[in-house]
């Protein structure tokens, strides 16, 4: 079982579900309004739990009822939130998505509590990272404090993964960190400057962020699968064929996946991979973030395989 520290962002998703979109000084009334646990962070901690990966979340919530209800519904995941801090000046994170009829979104994200992430925070949970096998980050939450635990976790001999979003400029310091970096296509192509667009854009990709010193390359490609450069090879492997009802958390899915099957001396990368882009084509198939993500049982009954 993979032990897994998850640095990253807890937020509230409030939908508005409207007719129309309003204009700028307009009122509308919202038909529906729900509420739900997200934040990258949270909901890759909660694919690789739910893997069968042991997860250490750190992260930074307001010391409020939103702060509590996202911490529980980590708890519920039977992920150990004892590196949760509660920050007393700002309020939780919340991304706010207004829904139109046609399936349109807009959002507003308030980082809140997550900006606050420091690199005091991290040095405080040495033990974690020293319990952990791997590291996974994502850009929600400060690069200062994500550069602080990857060297903390190369001090003890830990692989990094970053997953570089939401699409921002990137500390290339950073990258020299991280052991395996995995971003979508637009979020490849806004780091490196080349436009992800054909084979030959990928490895130009790749070799980039390996120049800075990242190992290992995933660029998540949608319905096209992914794109790998590891060892000298370089290959695409094709998407699960299925039919999509809502792709949230399809990333976020993959990664937490990745994390929870990879071997640490990563010599099952392609399977871990394989496992990786199943569990995210299961996500597509339910509406949700969070409450669509498989768990390993889901997966191995309904591809048929063991997943070693
Ligand atoms: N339409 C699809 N059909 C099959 N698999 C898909 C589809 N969309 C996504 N996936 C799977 O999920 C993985 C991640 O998807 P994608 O590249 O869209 O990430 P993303 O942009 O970070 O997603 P999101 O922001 O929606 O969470 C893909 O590599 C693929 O394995």
């Amino acid at each position: 079982m993979n032990r897994i520290t998850v640095v990253g962002s807890l937020n509230i998703d409030t939908t508005l579900q409207v007719n129309s979109f309003p204009l700028p000084g307009e009122t509308v009334k919202a038909l529906n309004k729900s509420s739900t646990a997200g934040g990258k962070g949270a909901n890759q901690a909660v694919a690789a739990a739910r893997s069968g990966a042991k997860v250490y979340f750190i992260g930074k919530v307001g010391d409020d009822q939103q702060g509590k209800f996202l911490i529980e519904a980590l708890k519920e995941e039977k992920i150990d939130v004892s590196s949760i801090k509660l920050e007393k000046r700002i309020g939780t994170g919340t991304a706010n998505i207004i829904l139109d009829k046609n399936g349109q979104n807009s959002i507003v994200v308030y980082g809140g509590a997550n900006g606050h992430l420091d690199s005091l925070d991290i040095n405080q949970e040495e033990n974690k990272i020293i319990n952990s096998d791997f590291i996974i980050a994502q850009f929600e939450t400060p690069q200062k404090a994500t550069k602080e635990v990857f060297k903390l976790a190369h001090k003890y001999g830990k692989k990094t993964i970053l997953n570089p979003a939401p699409a921002n400029r990137i500390d290339t310091e950073l990258l020299g960190l991280t052991d395996i970096i995995i971003p979508n296509e637009f979020e490849s192509s806004e780091i490196t400057g080349i436009k992800v667009k054909d084979f030959k854009s990928m490895q130009e990709n790749s070799r980039k962020f390996h120049n800075f010193g990242v190992k290992a390359t995933i660029i998540t490609l949608g319905n096209k699968g992914v794109f790998y450069s590891f060892n000298d090879e370089e290959k695409v492997v094709p998407a699960e064929k299925v039919s999509v009802i809502d792709t949230t958390a399809a990333g976020d899915t993959f990664i937490g996946a990745f994390g929870a099957k990879l071997n640490l001396t990563m010599n099952n990368f392609t399977s871990a991979i394989d496992y990786a882009q199943k569990a995210s084509a299961l996500t597509i198939q339910r509406l949700g973030a969070q409450v669509s993500i498989p768990t390993l049982l889901e997966i191995k009954n309904k591809f048929k395989e063991n997943f070693k």
